[in-house]
Parts: structure tokens; sequence; C-alpha cells
């Protein structure tokens, strides 16, 4: 684990000399995570898949990021290797300062376990833990009990997803959109720099979407939390600062904050051709080009 991992949280500031001599402070954040030139196939010969075919991106740190594409098109298998839960077949990629390809399976769990939230689309909840246990297990897992600052922040986010009534009750006496909310509340628990979010609001309904995404919201601008949230839903990519689009397992469009409509017009752009004659399996799109990192 490298020294950086507190030190992430407060972008340093790069001081540069202007003409006159005279220093000046430019704030230069590196970014909460990045990979390079990432690809990722699957399987061989005429059934190989490239499901990443050479991405270079950062997630900016503080920055609500949305990673939007159509189905098949790398977005899932991008963000397990960010999060080191899966390794690229070539490129590299980076949590803050520290390179996670090639590291130990330990290595990556520590380092998963104290810097990263997760909410993915199976839940993930442990079935033996009430909703009150899942929420505080990044803690248990972490071998401590959550500070008085700690608790009063876990407790304001049950109350702000509406589980109050719900602490005692174990998974399977929850509805998927509370097991759904168990799970977000678990992610923000320990203010991790960085949260990946899969669909985190695909099983809720739109007044528990509008929570969801609003509390994601405040965590990147008010707690400076860098959030990556995978979806196929534009309006909650609306919430994002910043809208990432694949294709073909490239990044084919980087835009800042865009209305649902935008988002929704420019999926509908980049749908794909109704005949493409792909080699690889994944789809062609009419949008698809390669964009820097
Ligand atoms: N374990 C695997 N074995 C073989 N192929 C895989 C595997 N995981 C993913 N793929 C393939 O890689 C491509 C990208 O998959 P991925 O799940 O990243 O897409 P996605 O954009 O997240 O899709 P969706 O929106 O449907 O969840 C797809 O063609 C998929 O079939």
């Amino acid at each position: 684990m490298d020294a950086g991992a507190t030190a992430d949280r407060c972008p340093r500031r790069r001081v540069i000399p202007s003409v006159a001599g005279m220093l000046i402070g430019q704030s230069a954040p590196r970014p909460a995570a990045r990979v390079q030139q990432l690809t990722k196939t699957y399987g061989s010969g005429e059934g190989m898949v490239h499901a990443l075919a050479g991405v270079s991106v950062s997630i900016r740190r503080g920055e609500f990021t949305a990673i939007m594409g159509p189905s098949g098109s790398g977005k899932s298998t991008l963000m397990h290797i960010m999060a080191g839960l899966d390794a690229p077949s070539s490129g590299q990629a980076w949590i803050g300062d520290t390179k996670i390809t090639g590291r130990s399976d330990t290595e990556l769990t520590v380092l998963r376990r104290r810097r990263i939230g997760f909410v993915f689309q199976a839940f993930n909840l442990v079935p033996t833990l009430d909703a009150l246990g899942n929420i505080l297990l990044p803690f248990d897992l972490d071998g401590r009990r959550p500070t008085d600052a700690e608790r009063t922040r876990v407790d304001r986010l049950i109350s702000a997803l509406g589980l109050s009534g719900r602490l005692r009750h174990r998974p399977h006496q929850l509805s998927g959109g509370q097991q759904q909310r168990v799970a977000i509340a678990r992610a923000l628990a320990t203010a991790p720099d960085l949260v990946f979010a899969d669909e985190p609001t695909g099983n809720l309904d739109s007044r528990s979407s509008r929570q969801v995404l609003g509390l994601l919201a405040v965590a990147s601008r008010e707690g400076g939390q860098s959030i990556a949230m995978v979806t196929h839903d534009p309006i909650a990519a609306a919430y994002a600062d910043r809208v990432l689009f694949l294709g073909d397992g490239r990044i084919v469009a980087d835009k800042p904050r865009q209305t649902a409509e935008q988002i929704a017009a420019f999926l509908l752009a980049a749908e794909p051709a109704p005949e493409t004659g792909s080699a690889t399996g994944a789809t062609t799109t009419a949008a698809t080009q390669q964009v820097p990192a």
C-alpha cells in the first residue's frame, strides 16, 4: 500500500513560476483512478470478444462520473478492472497513485477495503447479517468500530435512505429496493475516496432513485468523494458532472454534465447499425471513435 492512501483526499497544489518570477498556485488534483491502454479479451479464435479495446481514461477526484453505453460495450468490465476486481489482458490501472495491475490479491483486498466503496447490481449483502450489520460491515472488516462522527454519518445515511425501520431485518426480509439502499449505505458508510456503482438505481422506484442519486451527488460535491457510476438511465446520468460513453470497448465520447434529453439523444444517434459485420462479437456503433484520455 502506498503512503498516498490518506493524502489522496487532499489534492496537492502544484506551484508554477510565472514569467515575472512570481509563484502562482495552481490546483492540480491527481485523478482518483485511471487506466491506460486497457484491453480485455475473452475467449479465443472465432469466439474471441474484445470487451475493452484500448481504453485510456481518468476518474477525476471529487467528481461524479457516469459511464454509459450499449449493452456489451464494456462498462462493467472497465469498472471491474478499475476497482481491481478483474485483471486486464494488457494495459495498466491506478487507484490514486497506487498502480493496481500486477498486485497480489491480498494487497488488492486491503486497498479495496480501505479506499473503495462498491454498489453492485447483485447487492452482495451478507444473508446472515441484518441491515445494520451489513451497513457496518466495512468497519468490521477493517477490524475497528466506527468513531462517533462516523456513527453520526451512518445514522444520517440510514435516515436519508429511509432504512430506519428496517435495521433489524435480514436481506431476505427486505425488498429488492431496500436491499439496494442497504448496499448504498454500506458503500458510503466509511466515506471512501472512491465509489464504484454498477446500475445503483436499477431496482429502485423513481423516488428511491432520486434519493440515491442525490446522495451520490452530495457525496462528491460536499464530501469530495469520487463516484464512478455505470448506468443505462439518462435521468440517472444527468446527475453526474461528467458522462463517458463506451462503444465497442472504447471511449467514444467524454462530455461534461448533460441533460437527460441530451444524453438520450446521443445514445439514440450511437445505436448499433443494423448490419455490423463485426468479427469480434462486439457491436459497431455509428459514433465509434477513440477519444484521448
Ligand atoms: N466472463 C466473460 N466471459 C466471456 N465474455 C465476457 C465475460 N464478461 C463479459 N464478457 C463479454 O464482454 C463484453 C463486455 O461485457 P460487459 O459486461 O463489460 O458489458 P456492459 O457494457 O457492462 O453490458 P451490460 O450493459 O449489458 O451490463 C460483452 O460482449 C460480454 O459478452
